[in-house]
Protein backbone atom coordinates (compact mmCIF):
# COMPACT_ATOMS: atom_id res chain seq x y z
CA UNK A 1 0.00 0.00 0.00
CA UNK A 2 1.19 3.70 -0.91
CA UNK A 3 0.50 6.30 1.39
CA UNK A 4 1.31 10.20 1.01
CA UNK A 5 2.02 11.68 4.84
CA UNK A 6 1.04 15.18 4.21
CA UNK A 7 2.70 18.21 6.39
CA UNK A 8 0.58 20.38 8.79
CA UNK A 9 0.38 24.52 9.27
CA UNK A 10 -0.40 25.97 12.51
CA UNK A 11 -2.78 28.90 12.67
CA UNK A 12 -2.06 30.48 15.97
CA UNK A 13 -0.75 29.00 18.81
CA UNK A 14 -1.10 29.82 22.22
CA UNK A 15 1.07 28.50 25.22
CA UNK A 16 -0.74 28.72 28.34
CA UNK A 17 0.76 26.22 31.05
CA UNK A 18 3.96 24.59 31.40
CA UNK A 19 2.77 20.90 33.08
CA UNK A 20 4.23 18.86 35.62
CA UNK A 21 5.02 16.45 33.35
CA UNK A 22 7.30 19.01 30.94
CA UNK A 23 5.32 19.44 28.68
CA UNK A 24 3.37 22.78 27.71
CA UNK A 25 -0.52 23.15 27.80
CA UNK A 26 -1.34 25.01 24.32
CA UNK A 27 -4.22 25.90 22.10
CA UNK A 28 -3.93 26.12 18.58
CA UNK A 29 -5.30 25.30 15.14
CA UNK A 30 -4.09 22.81 12.79
CA UNK A 31 -4.75 22.48 8.66
CA UNK A 32 -3.13 19.83 6.66
CA UNK A 33 -1.13 20.87 3.94
CA UNK A 34 -0.64 19.06 0.79
CA UNK A 35 3.33 18.58 1.26
CA UNK A 36 3.49 15.00 1.02
CA UNK A 37 6.12 12.08 1.70
CA UNK A 38 5.21 9.07 0.12
CA UNK A 39 5.16 5.73 2.05
CA UNK A 40 4.81 2.07 1.49
CA UNK A 41 3.57 -0.77 3.80
CA UNK A 42 3.83 -3.90 2.18
CA UNK A 43 3.68 -7.34 4.37
CA UNK A 44 7.13 -9.44 4.19
CA UNK A 45 8.48 -12.58 4.99
CA UNK A 46 11.19 -11.30 5.99
CA UNK A 47 12.43 -9.56 9.19
CA UNK A 48 10.31 -6.15 9.12
CA UNK A 49 12.98 -3.26 7.51
CA UNK A 50 12.76 0.52 6.61
CA UNK A 51 14.43 2.29 3.34
CA UNK A 52 14.97 5.69 3.46
CA UNK A 53 15.71 7.61 0.49
CA UNK A 54 14.94 11.45 -0.19
CA UNK A 55 15.67 14.14 2.57
CA UNK A 56 18.01 12.26 5.44
CA UNK A 57 16.80 12.09 8.92
CA UNK A 58 18.64 13.12 11.75
CA UNK A 59 18.44 10.24 14.17
CA UNK A 60 18.84 6.00 14.63
CA UNK A 61 16.93 4.61 11.75
CA UNK A 62 15.43 2.36 13.90
CA UNK A 63 13.85 5.32 16.12
CA UNK A 64 11.97 6.50 13.04
CA UNK A 65 8.36 6.94 13.62
CA UNK A 66 7.18 4.60 11.08
CA UNK A 67 9.51 1.45 13.14
CA UNK A 68 8.00 2.76 16.03
CA UNK A 69 4.09 2.80 14.97
CA UNK A 70 4.90 -1.06 13.78
CA UNK A 71 6.17 -1.56 17.02
CA UNK A 72 3.45 -0.13 18.62
CA UNK A 73 1.04 -2.42 16.53
CA UNK A 74 2.63 -5.56 17.21
CA UNK A 75 2.88 -5.13 20.58
CA UNK A 76 -0.47 -5.40 20.79
CA UNK A 77 -1.27 -7.52 17.88
CA UNK A 78 1.63 -10.13 17.90
CA UNK A 79 0.32 -12.05 15.30
CA UNK A 80 0.95 -10.13 12.72
CA UNK A 81 3.34 -10.74 10.05
CA UNK A 82 6.33 -8.92 9.79
CA UNK A 83 6.36 -5.75 7.21
CA UNK A 84 8.76 -3.78 4.55
CA UNK A 85 8.16 -0.19 4.32
CA UNK A 86 9.97 2.30 2.40
CA UNK A 87 9.72 5.95 3.52
CA UNK A 88 10.76 8.58 0.89
CA UNK A 89 11.26 12.05 2.62
CA UNK A 90 10.03 15.25 0.87
CA UNK A 91 9.15 17.77 4.02
CA UNK A 92 11.94 19.36 5.52
CA UNK A 93 12.61 17.83 9.55
CA UNK A 94 12.65 20.69 12.74
CA UNK A 95 10.28 23.10 10.39
CA UNK A 96 7.26 23.04 12.63
CA UNK A 97 5.10 21.35 9.64
CA UNK A 98 5.15 17.90 11.71
CA UNK A 99 6.65 15.90 9.04
CA UNK A 100 7.50 13.12 11.39
CA UNK A 101 4.09 13.11 12.81
CA UNK A 102 2.53 12.58 9.95
CA UNK A 103 4.65 9.91 9.03
CA UNK A 104 4.17 7.52 12.22
CA UNK A 105 0.01 8.33 11.91
CA UNK A 106 -0.22 7.71 8.07
CA UNK A 107 2.17 4.61 8.78
CA UNK A 108 -0.55 3.70 11.76
CA UNK A 109 -3.39 3.74 9.39
CA UNK A 110 -1.47 2.09 6.17
CA UNK A 111 -0.45 -0.87 8.88
CA UNK A 112 -4.24 -1.06 10.27
CA UNK A 113 -5.45 -1.75 6.34
CA UNK A 114 -2.08 -3.97 5.49
CA UNK A 115 -2.58 -6.46 8.30
CA UNK A 116 -6.51 -5.98 8.45
CA UNK A 117 -6.60 -4.76 12.27
CA UNK A 118 -9.96 -3.09 12.16
CA UNK A 119 -8.81 -0.63 14.13
CA UNK A 120 -11.35 2.72 14.49
CA UNK A 121 -10.06 6.29 13.71
CA UNK A 122 -10.31 6.84 17.64
CA UNK A 123 -8.55 3.72 18.47
CA UNK A 124 -6.08 4.89 15.85
CA UNK A 125 -5.48 8.26 17.30
CA UNK A 126 -5.03 6.46 20.90
CA UNK A 127 -1.81 5.03 19.71
CA UNK A 128 -0.92 8.28 17.41
CA UNK A 129 -0.75 10.07 21.22
CA UNK A 130 1.94 7.48 22.22
CA UNK A 131 4.19 8.93 19.45
CA UNK A 132 3.94 12.11 19.74
CA UNK A 133 1.69 15.36 20.89
CA UNK A 134 1.27 16.00 17.37
CA UNK A 135 0.45 12.39 15.63
CA UNK A 136 -3.39 12.16 16.46
CA UNK A 137 -3.91 15.62 14.38
CA UNK A 138 -2.80 13.27 11.25
CA UNK A 139 -5.44 10.50 11.54
CA UNK A 140 -8.37 12.48 10.57
CA UNK A 141 -6.47 14.47 9.27
CA UNK A 142 -8.84 17.49 8.66
CA UNK A 143 -8.33 21.22 10.48
CA UNK A 144 -9.24 21.11 14.16
CA UNK A 145 -9.36 22.89 16.86
CA UNK A 146 -6.04 21.55 19.53
CA UNK A 147 -6.03 21.62 23.26
CA UNK A 148 -4.12 20.28 25.85
CA UNK A 149 -0.52 18.81 24.63
CA UNK A 150 -2.03 19.25 21.46
CA UNK A 151 -3.73 16.08 20.91
CA UNK A 152 -7.38 17.04 22.19
CA UNK A 153 -9.18 17.93 19.21
CA UNK A 154 -12.30 19.53 17.55
CA UNK A 155 -13.05 19.46 14.21
CA UNK A 156 -12.66 23.43 12.91
CA UNK A 157 -14.29 24.17 9.41
CA UNK A 158 -12.49 27.23 8.22
CA UNK A 159 -14.26 27.59 4.94
CA UNK A 160 -12.40 30.84 4.14
CA UNK A 161 -9.08 29.03 3.93
CA UNK A 162 -10.46 26.20 1.26
CA UNK A 163 -8.22 26.73 -1.98
CA UNK A 164 -6.31 29.64 -0.52
CA UNK A 165 -3.12 30.16 -2.14
CA UNK A 166 0.24 29.76 0.11
CA UNK A 167 3.76 30.08 0.03
CA UNK A 168 6.01 27.91 2.58
CA UNK A 169 9.48 28.86 3.02
CA UNK A 170 11.67 26.48 5.15
CA UNK A 171 14.83 28.36 6.11
CA UNK A 172 17.46 25.67 6.07
CA UNK A 173 17.24 25.68 10.18
CA UNK A 174 16.43 22.46 12.11
CA UNK A 175 14.72 24.06 14.84
CA UNK A 176 14.24 21.06 18.05
CA UNK A 177 10.40 21.49 19.06
CA UNK A 178 11.99 20.68 22.73
CA UNK A 179 14.58 23.28 23.17
CA UNK A 180 11.85 25.90 20.98
CA UNK A 181 8.97 25.18 24.18
CA UNK A 182 11.86 25.92 26.10
CA UNK A 183 12.65 29.25 25.60
CA UNK A 184 8.70 30.44 25.89
CA UNK A 185 7.07 31.89 28.67
CA UNK A 186 3.49 31.00 29.02
CA UNK A 187 0.94 33.45 29.34
CA UNK A 188 -2.75 34.02 28.86
CA UNK A 189 -4.10 34.61 25.50
CA UNK A 190 -5.15 37.87 23.91
CA UNK A 191 -7.52 36.92 21.72
CA UNK A 192 -9.77 33.74 21.59
CA UNK A 193 -8.25 32.22 18.77
CA UNK A 194 -11.47 30.24 17.52
CA UNK A 195 -13.18 33.90 16.98
CA UNK A 196 -10.22 35.28 15.68
CA UNK A 197 -10.05 32.37 13.63
CA UNK A 198 -14.28 32.49 12.63
CA UNK A 199 -13.19 36.05 10.87
CA UNK A 200 -11.35 37.06 7.13
CA UNK A 201 -8.08 35.76 6.82
CA UNK A 202 -7.18 39.60 5.93
CA UNK A 203 -8.06 40.07 9.77
CA UNK A 204 -5.82 37.15 11.34
CA UNK A 205 -3.06 39.42 10.94
CA UNK A 206 -3.71 41.58 14.05
CA UNK A 207 -5.49 38.63 16.07
CA UNK A 208 -3.97 35.35 15.47
CA UNK A 209 -0.75 34.83 16.97
CA UNK A 210 1.98 32.03 17.29
CA UNK A 211 4.04 32.46 20.76
CA UNK A 212 7.33 30.72 19.51
CA UNK A 213 7.41 33.48 17.18
CA UNK A 214 8.41 36.23 20.35
CA UNK A 215 10.47 34.03 21.92
CA UNK A 216 12.65 32.85 19.25
CA UNK A 217 12.99 35.89 17.66
CA UNK A 218 15.98 37.28 19.44
CA UNK A 219 17.86 34.18 17.95
CA UNK A 220 16.65 33.78 14.67
CA UNK A 221 15.96 37.60 13.24
CA UNK A 222 15.61 36.29 9.55
CA UNK A 223 11.80 34.04 10.96
CA UNK A 224 10.32 37.73 10.95
CA UNK A 225 12.31 39.27 7.92
CA UNK A 226 10.53 36.56 6.10
CA UNK A 227 7.43 36.64 7.45
CA UNK A 228 7.44 40.62 6.32
CA UNK A 229 8.48 40.00 2.76
CA UNK A 230 5.70 37.78 2.57
CA UNK A 231 3.45 40.89 3.53
CA UNK A 232 5.55 42.81 1.28
CA UNK A 233 4.50 40.44 -1.27
CA UNK A 234 0.96 41.17 -0.52
CA UNK A 235 0.08 38.01 1.30
CA UNK A 236 -3.12 39.01 3.68
CA UNK A 237 -1.91 36.92 6.79
CA UNK A 238 2.02 35.50 7.17
CA UNK A 239 2.66 33.17 10.01
CA UNK A 240 5.48 30.75 11.77
CA UNK A 241 4.66 26.85 12.02
CA UNK A 242 4.35 25.23 15.07
CA UNK A 243 8.04 25.92 16.77
CA UNK A 244 9.64 26.21 13.13
CA UNK A 245 11.25 27.30 11.41
CA UNK A 246 9.24 27.31 8.19
CA UNK A 247 6.93 30.35 8.13
CA UNK A 248 4.18 30.81 5.23
CA UNK A 249 1.90 32.92 3.72
CA UNK A 250 -1.50 32.73 2.84
CA UNK A 251 -3.05 34.45 -0.31
CA UNK A 252 -7.03 34.66 -0.06
CA UNK A 253 -9.09 34.11 -3.81
CA UNK A 254 -6.02 33.51 -5.72
CA UNK A 255 -4.84 30.69 -7.72
CA UNK A 256 -0.91 30.56 -6.79
CA UNK A 257 1.02 32.68 -4.24
CA UNK A 258 3.37 35.28 -6.46
CA UNK A 259 6.91 34.16 -7.27
CA UNK A 260 9.45 36.12 -5.08
CA UNK A 261 13.17 36.87 -5.10
CA UNK A 262 14.35 35.00 -2.19
CA UNK A 263 18.41 35.79 -1.29
CA UNK A 264 19.93 32.72 0.60
CA UNK A 265 19.35 29.10 0.88
CA UNK A 266 15.51 28.47 1.10
CA UNK A 267 13.39 25.87 0.36
CA UNK A 268 9.92 27.16 -1.05
CA UNK A 269 6.62 25.45 -1.65
CA UNK A 270 3.76 26.86 -3.44
CA UNK A 271 0.35 25.66 -3.87
CA UNK A 272 -2.98 25.81 -2.53
CA UNK A 273 -4.40 24.76 0.90
C1 LIG B 1 5.01 22.76 18.40
C2 LIG B 1 4.07 21.82 17.71
C3 LIG B 1 2.77 22.58 17.41
O1 LIG B 1 1.88 21.86 16.59
O2 LIG B 1 4.51 21.31 16.48
P1 LIG B 1 5.96 21.26 15.71
O3 LIG B 1 6.54 22.64 15.69
O4 LIG B 1 6.84 20.29 16.43
O5 LIG B 1 5.63 20.77 14.31
C4 LIG B 1 3.72 20.61 18.65
O6 LIG B 1 3.23 21.04 19.88
C5 LIG B 1 4.86 19.66 18.86
O7 LIG B 1 4.35 18.36 18.91
P2 LIG B 1 5.34 17.08 18.68
O8 LIG B 1 6.36 17.43 17.65
O9 LIG B 1 4.46 15.90 18.42
O10 LIG B 1 6.04 16.99 20.08
P3 LIG B 1 6.40 15.71 20.98
O11 LIG B 1 7.19 14.76 20.14
O12 LIG B 1 5.18 15.20 21.66
O13 LIG B 1 7.33 16.38 22.07
C6 LIG B 1 8.62 16.86 21.80
C7 LIG B 1 9.03 17.79 22.95
O14 LIG B 1 8.36 19.05 22.79
C8 LIG B 1 7.93 19.56 24.04
N1 LIG B 1 6.47 19.68 24.05
C9 LIG B 1 5.70 19.12 23.07
C10 LIG B 1 4.33 19.27 23.07
C11 LIG B 1 3.75 20.04 24.13
N2 LIG B 1 2.43 20.21 24.18
N3 LIG B 1 4.52 20.59 25.08
C12 LIG B 1 5.88 20.44 25.05
O15 LIG B 1 6.58 20.97 25.93
C13 LIG B 1 8.45 18.59 25.10
O16 LIG B 1 9.70 19.07 25.51
C14 LIG B 1 8.63 17.30 24.32
O17 LIG B 1 9.62 16.48 24.86
N1 LIG C 1 9.78 9.75 9.71
C1 LIG C 1 10.37 10.80 10.27
N2 LIG C 1 10.46 11.98 9.63
C2 LIG C 1 11.03 13.06 10.23
N3 LIG C 1 11.58 13.05 11.43
C3 LIG C 1 11.53 11.90 12.13
C4 LIG C 1 10.94 10.74 11.57
N4 LIG C 1 11.03 9.76 12.48
C5 LIG C 1 11.65 10.28 13.55
N5 LIG C 1 11.97 11.57 13.35
C6 LIG C 1 12.60 12.47 14.31
O1 LIG C 1 11.69 13.57 14.61
C7 LIG C 1 12.39 14.81 14.62
C8 LIG C 1 11.56 15.98 14.05
O2 LIG C 1 10.27 15.64 13.67
P1 LIG C 1 9.32 16.62 12.82
O3 LIG C 1 7.91 16.19 13.12
O4 LIG C 1 9.74 16.69 11.40
O5 LIG C 1 9.56 18.01 13.48
P2 LIG C 1 8.84 19.36 13.21
O6 LIG C 1 7.37 19.09 13.23
O7 LIG C 1 9.28 20.27 14.30
O8 LIG C 1 9.31 19.79 11.87
C9 LIG C 1 13.64 14.59 13.79
O9 LIG C 1 14.73 15.25 14.37
C10 LIG C 1 13.86 13.09 13.74
O10 LIG C 1 14.94 12.68 14.56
Amino acid sequence: MLVFPNAKLNLGLHITERRPDGFHTLETAMVPLPWCDALEVLPSTAETSLALTGRPIPGDPATNLCIRAYELLKADFPEVPAVQMHLHKVVPIGAGLGGGSGDAAFALKALNTVLDLGLTDDQLEAYARRLGSDCAFFVRNQPALALGRGDELTPLPLPQLAGTACKVIYPNLHISTAEAYAGVKPKAPAHDLRTALSGPIETWRHTVVNDFEASLAPRYPLLDELKQQLYAAGAAYASLSGSGSAVFGLWPGQPLPPSMALTGDFLVWDGQL
